[in-house]
């Protein structure tokens, strides 16, 4: 049961404001389609067949990294998805999106430009001081609603996640509306057997506090990617370090580093961590190293071969494994084993099976394998983890209080 209005109780043929989130990856300064870009899709094309015009508000990257670029390649592979033309705006609340949106019939679509672009959608704030910006301040009046359908972001209190419920008639999208009922579910669950997460991805600051609050529905965890990395260097070795000018683990480092060592010692055996990682050579191959012989400036960008076999084998042992985030740069080929290896393995058994994160979730479809051989495919990643420990999704909490 949702506690929150959805698309089934709008009007027909409103103005509407559709938050979705199609944060996704980069390469080489182009937009590269996920899940999450048709799922959204799905949602749009029903919305446009009840003759409503939607104004699409979504964010790309941080500020600083180099996948903050703009939407335009975005309202691209939408158009592609939809089948049909999707205007791009290089404009957030300013003139030109006014115009636009003005412009805008019955079965029109437009995406507006990254808001995080705007000063205004960063940082984290409390609903009431976004709904004062005037970025909602000037958006909200040109439309009849807002529909929220960017679950994966429902854990961020951003101006354009939390401001507009508070000031105009809001309600959810499918994908809010299916994510949330999945994951709402998923804690729900009891397992008799062994709980396994599998925890890699580069966003250790949403999983360290997860792992403590996890701590008594999971038996153990499987620690790979960036937040493996901390935990090896928690555990003395030459690892998670920030070399070739990243900006992964110095700061997750010096904001968690406590609790990681906490953890750390208070887990045991219960938390694994890689025993060999996996580098490109100077011929640009993959080569492995154990973790007793890594040096402090080379990048790992995968789990070694016995960290994939290890990890796969407590897989199949489980009776219900949750994965959030990759074990390594599985977009390259080279370095998708560790990924590959533990969703095959899941694949292959019949456990409950949860994967999540936008960008994970692609490695599903980028590597053969079916979405339904999982219990569920998330699309979202910090905020199904959160889901997981039951913590309240801002996101989701201002629906229900606009309802
Ligand atoms: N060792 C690593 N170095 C750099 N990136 C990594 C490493 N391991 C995993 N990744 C990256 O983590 C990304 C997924 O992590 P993240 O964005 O946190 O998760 P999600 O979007 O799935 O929630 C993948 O795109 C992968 O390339
Ligand atoms: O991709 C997202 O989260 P995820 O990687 O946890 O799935 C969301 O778009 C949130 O992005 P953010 O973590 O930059 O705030």
């Amino acid at each position: 049961m949702t506690t929150f209005q959805t698309i089934d109780d709008l009007e027909s043929a409103q103005r509407l404001l559709v938050r979705i989130d199609v944060n996704a990856p980069v390469e080489d300064g182009v937009v590269q389609d996920n899940r999450r870009f048709a799922r959204h899709a799905e949602t749009i094309a029903e919305l446009l067949e009840d003759g409503h015009a939607v104004a699409v508000l979504a964010h790309q990257g941080r500020p600083g990294r180099d996948t903050f670029v703009t939407l335009e390649g975005h309202a691209e592979v939408l158009a592609d998805h939809l089948g049909r033309e999707v205007e791009y705006v290089p404009d957030t609340y300013g003139d030109e999106a006014l115009a636009a949106v003005r412009d805008l019939e019955s079965g029109d679509v437009l995406v507006l430009e990254n808001t995080r672009m705007c000063e205004e959608e960063l940082p984290e704030a409390d609903p009431e001081v976004k709904a004062e910006t005037e970025f909602v301040r000037t958006l909200a009046p040109e439309f009849d609603a807002y529909v929220n359908d960017a679950y994966s972001a429902a854990h961020r209190s951003h101006a354009s996640l939390v401001g507009f419920p508070l000031v105009m008639d809001a309600y959810a999208g499918r994908v809010m509306e299916t994510e949330y009922t999945a994951n709402s579910a998923i804690r729900e669950r009891e397992f008799d057997g062994t709980v396994t997460m599998v925890l890699g991805g580069t966003k250790a600051e949403d999983l360290i506090p997860v792992i403590e609050r996890v701590d008594d529905t999971v038996d153990r965890f499987c620690l790979g990617g960036i937040v493996g990395e901390l935990f090896l260097r928690a555990d003395g070795h030459d690892v998670g370090y920030d070399v070739d000018g990243t900006a992964f683990f110095d700061h997750q480092w010096d904001d968690h580093r406590e609790t990681i060592e906490r953890v750390l010692s208070e887990y045991g055996d219960r938390l694994l961590l890689a025993e060999d990682l996996s580098y490109e050579d100077e011929s640009g191959e993959r080569a492995e190293i154990a973790v007793e012989e890594i040096e402090k400036d080379t990048s790992y960008l995968d789990v070694g071969s016995d960290t994939a076999d290890r990890y796969a084998d407590l897989v199949r042992e489980s009776e219900a494994v949750f994965v959030k985030g990759a074990l390594g740069v599985f977009e390259d080929e080279r370095f998708a084993t560790g990924t590959v290896e533990v969703l095959s393995a899941i694949a292959d058994t019949d456990c409950f099976s949860v994967v999540g994160g936008g960008d994970t979730a692609r490695a599903v479809g980028m590597y053969g394998l079916e979405e339904s051989d999982f219990s569920h495919v998330s699309v979202a990643g910090g905020a199904y983890v959160r889901a997981l420990t039951g913590e309240e999704l801002i996101g989701v909490d201002v629906l229900e209080r606009a309802a």
